[in-house]
Formats: C-alpha cells, sequence, structure tokens
C-alpha cells in the first residue's frame, strides 16, 4: 500500500465540515487495488472513484470482495498494489483525523457493558462526537439503553454498531451488509436514520446481497464480482445496460421468425399468446417493428428486473 500517499493539498487538516469539503477531492478514490489470500485474488484490480455526497451500494455476490475492498478502504488491510485515497488522504490519515466511521461484518461488541455504558465510554474516546443523545436517537437505541450487550438481538446488535460507526461524526461512512439480522420493519428505521445522517454531505458506501435495498436506497450501485467492479451506475443503467429491455405484443398478426431481424433484437420469444423480444436498444428496435410490422399492437416495453441483470453480470465469468 502507497502509506508513503501524498496528502492532497486541497484537503486543510482537521474535520471538515460538508460544506468546505472540497467536491474536487473525491471521498474515495480506488486506483489499480488488488488484494489476494494466498491463491484468492480478492480484490483484482479495482478502479472506483467515489465523489463527496454521493450515496452507493455494493452488490456482490458471497466472496465477490466486497468485504475486503471495504476494509482496504478503511485502511485495516494493505492492498498488494494500487492506490487507496480517502478524502485524498491515506486511510491511515482519515480515519485518525475522525473522516471515516465504519460498521463492519460481525465487528465485536464489548461484552459486560450496557448499551449506554459503551456509547459513553465511546463517546470520551473521539475528540469531536456527536452528543450521545443525537447518536441514540439518530440509531434509535433509546429502547435498550440497559441492555447487555451480549443480550442483544442481531437487528438491535446492528443498530448499535451504526451507532458507534456514526459517533464520531464522520464524513464518509462504509457499512458492510448494515441491515443482516434485521426484519422487515427494522430495516426500514435503519434506512430512514442512515438518510437522515447522509444528509447535509456526507458520502455513504454499503455493501448488501438486497438488490431491492440497493435499487431503492442507493443513487448509485458498484456490483463487484470476482474482485472486480462488473457494473456501474443507477439501478436502471445496470439494468437496461446488461439486458436492455424487453417489448412485448399480442402474438397474432406478426410472423415472429420475422421480429429477429429487427435492430438491437437478441431474442425473440412467444409465450401465453405474446411475443417477446429481448432488446438491446428498445428505441431502435420499436422504430423498426412500427415501420416493418403495422398490425402489430398491443405493445408494452419494460425494463428487466435488477434481479435477472445482476445473475446476468454475477454468473458471465
Ligand atoms: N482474511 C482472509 N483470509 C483468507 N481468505 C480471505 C480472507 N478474507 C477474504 N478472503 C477470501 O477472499 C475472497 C473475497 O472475500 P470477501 O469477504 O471480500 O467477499 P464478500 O464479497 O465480502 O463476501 P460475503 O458477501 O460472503 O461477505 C473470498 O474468496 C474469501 O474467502
Amino acid at each position: 500500500m502507497a502509506l508513503d500517499q501524498e496528502l492532497d493539498p486541497a484537503v486543510a487538516p482537521g474535520h471538515p465540515s460538508p460544506a468546505t469539503t472540497p467536491t474536487a477531492t473525491p471521498a474515495i478514490h480506488l486506483t489499480g487495488l488488488t488484494k489476494s489470500y494466498g491463491a484468492v485474488r480478492a480484490v483484482d484490480g479495482i478502479d472506483l472513484r467515489i465523489d463527496v455526497g454521493e450515496l452507493v451500494a455494493v452488490l456482490g455476490p458471497n466472496g465477490a470482495g466486497k468485504s475486503t475492498m471495504n476494509e482496504l478502504i478503511t485502511g485495516l488491510v494493505q492492498p498488494d498494489s494500487g492506490r487507496v485515497a480517502v478524502f485524498g488522504r491515506t486511510p491511515r490519515q482519515a480515519v485518525e483525523a475522525g473522516l471515516v466511521g465504519a460498521m463492519l461484518q460481525a465487528g465485536a461488541l464489548l461484552h459486560e457493558a450496557t448499551v449506554g455504558e459503551l456509547l459513553r465510554l465511546m463517546h470520551g474516546l473521539h475528540s469531536h462526537p456527536l452528543p450521545v443523545g443525537t447518536v441514540i436517537e439518530t440509531a434509535g437505541l433509546g429502547d435498550f439503553l440497559r441492555t447487555r450487550t451480549d443480550k442483544l438481538s442481531g437487528g438491535q446488535a446492528q443498530r448499535l454498531r451504526f451507532g458507534l460507526a456514526i459517533m464520531a461524526d464522520p464524513q464518509l461512512l462504509i457499512l458492510d451488509e448494515p441491515t443482516v439480522g434485521m426484519d422487515v420493519e427494522v430495516r426500514h428505521e435503519f434506512w430512514n436514520s442512515m438518510r437522515r445522517f447522509a444528509e447535509g454531505g456526507r458520502t455513504v458506501l454499503f455493501a448488501t446481497h438486497y438488490l431491492e435495498e440497493a435499487d431503492q436506497i442507493a443513487d448509485r450501485i458498484v456490483v463487484i464480482n470476482s474482485g472486480t467492479v462488473v457494473a456501474d451506475g443507477t439501478g436502471a443503467q445496470i439494468k437496461s445496460g446488461v439486458l436492455g429491455r424487453t417489448i412485448s405484443m399480442a402474438a397474432d398478426g406478426v410472423d415472429a421468425e420475422l421480429l429477429s431481424r429487427l435492430p438491437a433484437v437478441s431474442d425473440v420469444e412467444q409465450r401465453a399468446g405474446r411475443i417477446l423480444i429481448r432488446s438491446r436498444d428498445s428505441d431502435a428496435t420499436l422504430r423498426g417493428l412500427v415501420g416493418d410490422f403495422p398490425a402489430a399492437y398491443d405493445i408494452e416495453v419494460n425494463a428487466v428486473g435488477l434481479e435477472e441483470a445482476f445473475l446476468e453480470l454475477t454468473t458471465r465469468r
């Protein structure tokens, strides 16, 4: 790892507020990043730039390299090659400046302490922490402050980890599968809390297996497979970029065989009285369809589901 990385001169030392953080310096900048464990290339050449204020989901199957990438960004693991810059600094500098809060997988919680005691203890360790009351309110910890940390449910423990991650009032929040163990309602509350915290220009990067969650919460989705970025864009861009769109119409009145000759068509299928055309460019296909097949009727254009797009992306290699 480039521990000799230069401090970006645009970033003043200390703890910049969202308003003063220079937007020209990305929150996270990964260049040619690699990390292997024996023969396993956990991170295999990642280039990624995340700007200040972005809310980004990292999506990928088990073993894709999400956690390793998070550990590289937080400086817990050193890369074999490549560079990590966090607000223009090394991960260690950024963490020491209180710019980074992380909620990593199964982070240990001090046993024998209650939630309230642990919060007060951690509060004392930071130089510019949020008030404990704000952390309790933001993370929704008020109902179990007197509970010992080893007696918490999975979802409660995750909320406590979230509270501890925001305690230092970080500008960048890294969340590794934060909603594991939460039921639907708690998950919903969690994302609302996270959104409130992210307001005002903070940057959030979260890893998840939940496609719907990535699509609903994030502005941008980065799909990782076998240690590399295989797609990067909004949910809609990823869906249309992978499989295009589906155009369907009533099956009578058109010759399905001829439809495959239309521009950008990748597949034609007949199902339940309708013809389905899979297209890489639905506008081009639609123009050809309307021009060459005036008898076509009841035409619908649909985007593919994120699930389908994700499977296509992560089973290619
Ligand atoms: N400390 C380690 N020692 C050995 N191998 C590791 C270590 N950490 C990760 N790996 C391996 O690196 C690869 C990527 O793992 P990583 O945990 O980063 O993936 P992930 O996308 O976070 O997976 P999951 O969704 O299951 O948490 C896997 O093959 C994993 O077994």
